[in-house]
């Protein structure tokens, strides 16, 4: 590394003092700090600051094995994001360097001794982010003889200007240009002034002006060796080969005739008269690039008084070896002016060469950033081990190359800093930036627990025997979720959700539960949804009608965003709590917040364990963790870019232990995305078939609990990715680590929208639906009835209903042989490779008919090799039902309604639940119908399961 050694003769490093130049290394490391070297060359070199900048850490972090045990101590006790791990060894070695530093800073009155650490080169173009990074990393690393880096870029000049009026020392770095040099001398001397009057002390501040010098004759020697290979002309070699290696000296030595001129002026005695420090030049970039040139000669030819040369160890060797001292920088100053105008001369524009080395400077330094959080966030995830869940994947290489494209699209253009920056330009530039609480929410709710923890402990204390909860879409399924991951624990009631309109569900489940011994949830965050209201207008009058108008609010929870109508109505109805969602937090990204912790501490899940192992994938989807190790990002990314390729049929495949998140992820995919034409298309419980049975428009996504794994899902999955379908494996080692999924793939969900190109946080044709909804209420209310319809054929108590436009085509296409069969066949002949078929059943979710409704799916799945949904009306309209309707119009849909057996009247109202679900399943398909898609209505009658089974026997015989 660096070579310390005791020359007999006179140390030409130390000799650089007399000329009044000072020696700073420019090179940090772990090692160089606890070795003793550092303090070595400051003894022996006379060394008296250090900088440091991206590449180095990227070197001294990425590079070397220092910091491992550091990192692996750090994340043993707590995990943290990469960008944390960097800056609390970015810090540590800053304020030991600092330490170390300190007697040269008393000695030398605060003119050296400083050690520099840069702002993040993200924020290069951004001065206000760029002035509170640098005021955090000075009240972090809190030494006096600190110096903040900020670049010379259009936006960190006011920065410098503003941090120097607040008494933050300051390194200008990346600075080439001679006009942009004035600028910054001026911004220092302003915000000396700006000290001044407010009556700060200017004798603490320090700034140096860090002129980037080698770089310059790289990039100028290159232009003047291309013009070389294509001039023949004589005079015009000469003259370039005669500027080859000036330039950069020449540049920084007129930078240095500035710098005189500008502290010898009225302007500046006047601070001076005050004890401010001039900004020295700093010699930066001094390490030879070109191996033809002089190993010392970017230190050998700047020598001048009031000057900073930063020197990296290889150059400070060669020059402690055969360094020539001498009095250069005021040597030849003319033949400097004249190197520049020879240059214009040559035809190369020295302007637009600084202009591109700024950019270029800034880019290099994000590269090297990358690199090296890349590199840390490697070895966190190697520490981790399966305390983060894995993300891997296998995709055709056509498709994996466009993917890997994207995720270089999102690196370089600051894709993932814009996402946590709220940026709402990243979707389609609407209200996105007011959607995305749930980018915080762990931690918010960990810094919340306490209420929690109370709810647990009254649930056990109260003996409740379930807990009913009372919700659709964003407010159910993650509970669900909760329910079947986590099952009944010991000392809890158990959970049961509630989402459906149909009368023989709701009975289903009342007939499950005490109604004296059940806690009931209400849960909905706008307060306004229909099925909640009428849910707890039920349940209510029923523990009003057992226990008495007063005790029934005491068996009562509503959780609801602040102000909606459900916190009025539980505060009139003396709701036993009223827990708060947050309103930036739309339904489906809502799981992490109230809305799934409330109910999963009902039944004893450790929220507090449950929220920190989420937090893991927090940290693993930071900002600042690169596209490529992002597994947010990463998952994102190849649903997006798969769906705009074709495949945007995302097949779940769940481990039994979790087989619910399936359904969670369903309306976090399909809401969001399923809009605009566009959009993923989420196939859950789908039976597993070989891979022959699936076309070409799938991406399978398997989620494999590592605790209880299924064989069969195994061996169909490998079978798939051996048969060549894109698949992505994530394994989840414990059912705790189900909570990295939801915010796993809520990112990967904003990603998915960004690339697909829509608002992936509205859902504008779910709210079309429920306008019908809501019409043909009314008329119920009105009229005692709902609007009259006739079917296009009956049969044995069946009958097929659809719009004037669908029936022309069925009937058209069935001719005069009008039969079940007949129409069903022509209904299920519109599927063509890339469709999907969506049965949309209104009836009770039960066992039975979801077995019933499974089979006729797989049927169809393996006669038409086109991927098959199923959902339960009304629950999926809160899911699914966005993208029937607002996504591709590749679906094409059965409808199934039935006559209820029994119905409930909905206290207080005049509509029953069976005519809120009939007016929900004719809502839903006139608007599939306004959307032009294909759908058909089977109405079974009152026996559903008959219904249904003559409804397979029939699509067996078609198919
Ligand atoms: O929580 P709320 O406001 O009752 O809404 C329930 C569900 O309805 C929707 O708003 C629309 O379907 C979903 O996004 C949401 O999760
Ligand atoms: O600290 C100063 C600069 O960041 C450094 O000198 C740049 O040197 P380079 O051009 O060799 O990367």
């Amino acid at each position: 590394m660096i070579n310390v050694q005791a020359s007999k003769t006179k140390n030409p490093l130390q000799s650089l003092q007399s000329y009044g130049q000072s020696v700073w290394l420019d090179y940090i490391r772990r090692s160089l700090i606890t070795s003793g070297e550092l303090q070595k060359l400051i003894d022996e070199d006379g060394l008296r600051g250090v900088t440091s900048n991206p590449s180095i850490f990227e070197k001294a972090i990425a590079g070397s094995t220092d910091y491992d045990s550091a990192l692996t101590t750090s994340e043993q006790s707590q995990d943290k994001n990469v960008m944390s791990l960097y800056e609390s060894f970015a810090i540590a070695d800053i304020q030991a360097t600092a330490d170390i530093l300190r007697p040269i800073y008393e000695q030398t009155n605060r003119r050296d001794g400083y050690v520099s650490l840069e702002v993040s080169p993200y924020l290069a173009n951004d001065t206000q982010q760029t002035i509170s990074e640098a005021r955090r990393l000075w009240q972090e690393v809190d030494r006096p003889n600190l110096m903040i880096k900020v670049p010379a870029t259009p936006a960190g000049i006011p920065a410098i200007e503003q941090l120097i009026s607040e008494g933050i020392n300051v390194n200008v770095t990346l600075l080439f240009a001679q006009d942009v040099y004035e600028q910054v001398a001026n911004a220092y001397m302003t915000g000396l002034e700006l000290l001044a009057a407010k009556g700060g002390d200017i004798t603490r501040i320090a700034s140096v002006a860090s002129v980037f010098v080698s770089r310059i004759d790289t990039a100028v020697d290159n232009q003047i060796t291309a013009q070389l290979k294509t001039t023949t002309d004589a005079v015009q070699r000469d003259l370039l080969k005669s500027l080859l290696g000036k330039v950069a000296i020449a540049n920084a030595k007129l930078a240095y005739k500035h710098y005189q001129n500008t502290y010898s002026s009225s302007r500046w005695q006047k601070l001076a008269s005050q004890g401010a420090q001039t900004q020295r030049l700093l010699w930066a970039s001094t390490g030879t690039k070109n191996p033809h040139y002089s190993d010392v000669l970017y230190v050998e030819e700047l020598i001048g008084s009031d000057t900073v040369n930063t020197i990296p160890p290889a150059t400070l060797s060669a020059f402690r070896d055969h360094g020539h001292p001498k009095s250069s920088l005021t040597e030849s100053v003319d033949d400097a002016q004249s190197t520049l105008s020879k240059l214009q001369k040559a035809g190369i524009s020295l302007q637009q060469i600084t202009d591109k080395l700024l950019a270029e400077g800034v880019q290099l330094f994000m590269d090297a950033f990358d690199q090296l959080l890349g590199t840390v966030e490697k070895k966190r995830t190697a520490i981790l081990g399966g305390k983060l869940d894995r993300l891997t994947y296998k995709l055709p290489d056509a498709l994996n190359t466009t993917v890997q494209a994207s995720l270089d699209d999102w690196q370089k253009n600051g894709k993932i800093r814009r996402l946590w920056a709220q940026d709402a330009s990243l979707w389609t530039g609407a209200d996105e930036n007011k959607w995305l609480g749930w980018l915080g929410i762990t931690e918010d709710q960990l810094a919340h627990l306490a209420r929690l923890k109370q709810l647990a402990q009254e649930v056990q204390n109260l003996k409740f025997s379930h807990v009913l909860l009372l919700g659709m879409g964003g407010s159910s399924l993650c509970p669900e979720v909760m329910k079947l991951t986590f099952g009944k624990a010991q000392g809890f009631p158990e959970l049961l959700v509630l989402d459906s309109t149909d009368p023989a569900q709701i009975k289903a489940i009342e007939s499950q539960i005490d109604l004296t011994k059940t806690l009931f949830v209400v849960s909905s965050k706008s307060g306004s949804t229909l099925e909640p209201n009428i849910f707890k207008q039920y349940f209510f009058d029923r523990v009003q009608q057992i226990l008495g108008a007063e005790s029934a609010g005491n068996r009562f929870i509503a959780v609801t965003d602040p102000g909606s109508k459900l916190q009025h109505i539980a505060e009139g109805d003396d709701f036993r709590h009223v827990f708060f969602g947050v309103p930036s937090i739309g339904g489906r990204y809502s799981a992490l917040s109230n809305f799934g912790m409330v109910p999963a501490a009902a039944i004893g899940v450790d929220v507090a364990k449950f929220l920190d192992t989420a937090e893991v994938m927090v940290h693993s989807c930071a900002s600042s963790v690169p596209a490529k190790e992002n597994p947010g990002v990463v998952l994102g990314t190849i649903l997006g870019v798969l769906a705009k390729q074709g495949r945007d049929k995302v097949t779940l495949i769940t481990s039994p232990g979790i087989a619910d998140l399936g359904a969670w992820l369903e309306q976090l995919l399909a809401e969001s995305t399923g809009k605009d034409g566009k959009g993923l298309i989420p196939v859950d419980r789908e039976p597993l078939g070989t891979p022959d049975v699936y076309g070409s428009d799938r991406i399978f996504a398997y989620i494999r609990l590592d605790s209880a794994p299924d064989s069969t899902q195994d061996a169909a999955v490998t079978a798939l990715e051996q048969a060549g379908q894109p698949v992505v494996r994530i394994t989840v080692a414990d059912p705790y680590q189900v909570g990295q999924e939801f915010f796993r793939w809520e990112v990967a969900t904003a990603v998915a929208g960004s690339i697909i190109g829509i608002n992936a946080f509205n859902q504008p044709d779910v709210e079309a639906s429920k306008i019908v909804t809501r019409q043909l209420t009314a008329e119920y209310e009105k009229n005692g009835k709902l609007p009259p319809e006739s079917p296009i054929f009956t049969v044995d108590g069946i009958q097929l209903f659809t719009d004037p436009k669908n029936a022309a085509a069925l009937t058209e296409a069935v001719g005069t042989d009008q039969s079940l069969v007949n129409y069903l066949r022509a209904h299920l002949n519109r599927l063509q490779a890339g469709d999907y078929f969506a049965l949309l059943a209104y009836i009770e979710r039960n066992d039975i008919h979801q077995a019933q409704l499974q089979a006729i799916r797989e049927k169809i799945r393996d006669a038409k090799q086109v991927a098959t949904c199923l959902g339960f009306g009304p629950r999926f309209l809160h899911s699914t039902g966005q993208a029937y309707k607002g996504g591709p119009n590749s679906g094409v849909f059965l409808q199934i309604t039935c006559d209820d057996a029994t119905d409930i009247p909905v206290p207080q109202q005049k509509y029953t639940f069976g005519v809120v679900k009939a007016a929900q399943a004719r809502g839903d398909f006139q608007v599939l119908a306004e959307r032009e898609r294909r759908a058909l209505r089977i109405h079974l009658g009152k026996d559903v399961q008959s219904g249904l089974a003559t409804l397979k026997t029939v699509i067996d015989q078609i198919l």
